[in-house]
């Protein structure tokens, strides 16, 4: 019973019903608040979000998705480079309704959950592609590139760099290693035409964990596509 008792306390996300989070979302809010809750009803059953991950799915994912918005172009198209469960793209594509939020996903079980997600939010500016970000070379290039939890930013450039238009920016959601992987990247970086990469604190509301973005601008690059 008191084991049963703890799990339920678990599962309580802190954030749940704060009225700070409406008025933060705007607009965006009901979409948002409609993704929160299919990833509560479903993310778990389908494999999307670990169980400890429903206890804080407003500050470690949906929040922290959030504060890339500011970053980013208000129109225009956005890459989400393996979005995974939708994030942070689905939250992107909910706050700037003028952009084309690409969801680009290998996995076909995820990239069935984003299109239902997105036509069940009545999101009309995501479009999900299935792909390796590799793959897409060449194909599809976007004037911003976002990615959470993907790979380290030396193997960043290299799937993202060529996605981007010369002038575009890639937005990598990192945490306290972002300065260690941005040294090691540096080479690599300078090759495949990143500029010089920035980390910047992106706070959202007051006493939720500031999220550190990684900002690059592609260079144009002679030679490089
Ligand atoms: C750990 S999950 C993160 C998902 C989501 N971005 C998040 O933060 O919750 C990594 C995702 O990247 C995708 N992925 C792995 N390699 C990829 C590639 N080469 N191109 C695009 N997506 C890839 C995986 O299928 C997976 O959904």
């Amino acid at each position: 019973m008191a084991e049963a008792q703890s799990e339920a306390t678990d599962r309580v996300d802190p954030l749940d019903g704060d009225p700070r989070l409406e008025p933060f979302f705007g607009t965006s809010w009901p979409a948002v608040l409609g993704f929160h809750d299919l990833l509560v009803s479903q993310g778990e059953l389908r494999g999307l979000v670990g169980p400890r991950e429903l206890s804080r799915l407003w500050e470690r994912h949906l929040l922290n998705s959030a504060a890339v918005v500011p970053f980013l172009p208000r129109g225009g198209r956005i890459i989400d480079l393996g979005s995974g469960a939708g994030l942070p793209g689905i939250v992107v594509a909910a706050m700037l309704p003028d952009a084309e939020v690409v969801l680009l996903e290998p996995m076909e079980r995820r990239t069935t959950w984003l299109s239902e997600v997105a036509e069940q939010l009545g999101l009309d500016n995501v479009v999900v592609r299935r792909g390796r970000a590799q793959d897409e070379h060449g194909r599809l290039v976007g004037a911003a590139v976002t990615v959470r939890a993907v790979a380290s930013l030396d193997k960043l450039y290299r799937m993202a760099m060529p996605l981007l238009q010369a002038g575009g920016s890639l937005l990598a959601l990192k945490g306290s290693k972002a300065e260690d992987e941005i040294e090691a990247a540096k080479h690599v970086g300078r090759k495949l035409g990143a500029g010089v990469a920035s980390v910047v604190d992106a706070p959202t509301i007051e006493g939720v964990e500031v999220t550190r973005v990684v900002r690059v601008v592609r260079e144009a690059v002679p030679g490089v596509r």
